[in-house]
């Protein structure tokens, strides 16, 4: 089977997108590692599928796949890089989109200059919906692991985060503790994991672990999270820069019950065509 595809990239996470409305397709979790696979395939942190609208409220379906091949809720980079695929290849007239993920509705707004802002939806932190194991809601837990005891914060983007504070992010140990915080037992469904500088309430560095992809230039619902624990701890302000190993995100949250607000870049690097 030949599947045509894009190549797209927002701040250095990169994707493999798939119009699963123009061509029938449904990805095996080892076709998905295969795409993904920068040796023997195309090479990417996840494989995007664009696919018919789900329900008349919203505009496409787009279903997500981490490079280890397991499908999931949510990817903000991944969003951006949706809007931009869709009115490139045609899909869509619309510079306002809805989009069903397994996370929940997004929307996204086309802006000038390759931006795109996308309204991420509002951040949970009840343990059951990250899900995370704990008695009960609170701003920061103490998780243990190899007889360490850290301080992090844990919420839901839609998919789970688990953030923490760190003096320097140069020297933030993310290669040794980003494998095991992913798959700490109090997550289940493993987590992605952030690590955050505070350098003033409008700014912070942070990088993330990926769940299933390991540590990425950058990550869109990582940079949510950060900012919503880091608000909610009292860190930050309702707007916040965030910088990342890939560059810039401007991420906007108003406060509790209200949507995080996303503005980033994606662009298209180029096009083929995979025989699967
Ligand atoms: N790169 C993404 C997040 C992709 C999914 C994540 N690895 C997960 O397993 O939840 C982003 O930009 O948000």
């Amino acid at each position: 089977m030949r599947v045509a595809f894009t190549k797209m990239q927002g701040l250095g996470n990169d994707f493999v997108v798939i119009d699963t409305i123009s061509q029938s397709l449904s990805l095996t979790a080892s076709q998905v590692r295969r795409i993904a696979d920068r040796r023997l395939g195309i090479g990417c942190d996840q494989v995007l599928l664009v696919a018919p609208p789900p329900s008349p409220e919203v505009d496409f379906g787009y279903r997500i796949f981490n490079a280890d091949g397991g499908e999931v809720e949510q990817c903000g980079n991944g969003a951006r890089c949706f809007a931009r695929f869709v009115r490139e290849q045609g899909l869509t007239g619309k510079e306002r989109l809805q989009v069903q993920t397994a996370g929940g509705v997004i929307r996204l707004h086309l802006e000038t200059d390759k931006q795109v802002t996308v309204d991420m939806g509002v951040p949970r932190f009840a343990p059951d919906e990250i899900p995370f194991k704990a008695d009960h809601e609170a701003d920061s837990y103490l998780l243990e692991f190899d007889k360490q005891r850290v301080e992090i914060g844990a919420v839901s983007m839609g998919n789970p985060h688990c953030v923490l504070r760190v003096a320097a992010i140069d020297a933030a140990p993310i290669a040794c503790w980003g494998p095991i915080l992913e798959r700490h037992p109090r997550f289940p469904q493993r987590v992605n994991v952030g690590f955050v500088e505070v350098i003033s309430p409008g700014h912070i560095r942070l990088r993330v672990y990926e769940r299933g992809a390991g540590e990425t230039p950058a990550c869109g619902t990582g940079a949510c999270a950060a900012m919503v624990i880091g608000r909610r701890r009292g860190w930050l302000s309702e707007q916040v820069n965030v910088d990342l190993p890939g560059g810039r995100l401007g991420i906007h949250w108003a406060g509790e019950g209200r949507s995080v607000w996303m503005t980033g870049p994606a662009e298209t690097v180029f096009e083929g065509a995979i025989e699967l």
